[in-house]
């Protein structure tokens, strides 16, 4: 196993643990299941508030996720029937918030999430997704331009290696790792008025509390918490946000 393989893990691990129910990449070649994900009249009511008329687009995205995505093993089979609940729609929530034509990096995309999710949902915003491992960059290649999507670049590399070449008015990240290893990570790729939204599960108060030191290290205000989505999902999205002091 190369340093690489290993930090990569370690990173994997720390999402686990701080984003319940975060779909754990799996490694091996996965068993693909027949059934595609129906969506519920719920899901439907969210998916097209929030994709609008690109909805097709993120089914298709669905189906990526659910044949070769669960192939490549970034993702694993048990995730099929919540696809849209806990994956898809649980990063589109974001796409409101996104400023108009602004740019955003989302750090360590893996399965384009919430990178692609995002870019479907907001025609208008760039997105550069970063993304060191190889096999995953492949796949995300290949989603992007089966979907046509314009509006995304992708970069293989880690964060801390591509700080030259991003200067984003929001960077996101999701099931990257704890919030005292990502904002380190995170905060370089931050043009000047920059903010960080960072998806997080429910230990988010702890990580907070455990990455105050590198909030102010890193000259950042203080953290909000945000839930998004409380009236489209039935478990809404809970979101870092913080912005340059
Ligand atoms: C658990 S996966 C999550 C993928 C995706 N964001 C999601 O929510 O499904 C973590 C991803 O972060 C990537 N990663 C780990 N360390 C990174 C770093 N320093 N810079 C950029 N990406 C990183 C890994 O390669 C992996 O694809």
């Amino acid at each position: 196993m190369t340093e690489h393989d290993r930090s990569t893990q370690d990173a994997d691990r720390h999402q686990e643990a701080s984003v319940e129910g975060a779909a754990a990449p799996a490694e091996d070649a996965q068993p693909v299941p027949q059934e595609r994900p129906q969506l519920t009249e719920s899901e439907r009511a969210a998916a097209e508030q929030l994709f609008g008329d690109r909805l097709p687009l993120a089914e298709r995205f669905v189906d990526h996720l659910c044949t070769t995505g669960i192939e490549h093993g970034l993702l694993g089979p048990r995730e099929v029937p919540r696809m849209w609940s806990r994956h898809v729609l649980n990063c589109a929530v974001l796409g409101p918030e996104l400023p108009t034509g602004g740019d955003v990096a989302d750090v360590g995309s893996g399965a384009g999430l919430p990178g692609i999710a995002l870019a479907i949902a907001r025609e208008d915003v760039y997105f550069t997704l970063i993304e060191p491992m190889e096999r995953r960059v492949d796949w995300l290649s290949e989603v992007v331009k089966d979907l046509g999507l314009q509006n995304v670049t992708l970069i293989r590399g880690r964060a801390e290696e591509v700080t030259d070449e991003v200067m984003a008015d929001v960077v996101t990240a999701r099931a990257v790792s704890a919030l005292k290893k990502l904002v380190p990570l995170t905060v370089p790729l931050l043009a000047e008025e920059g903010q960080l939204m960072l998806l997080k599960g429910r230990s988010v108060d702890q990580e907070i509390e455990a990455a105050s030191k590198a909030f102010s290290k890193h000259r950042m205000e203080q953290p909000e918490v945000l839930r998004l989505g409380e009236a489209l999902l039935e478990e809404p999205t809970t979101v870092v946000r913080c912005r340059r002091r």
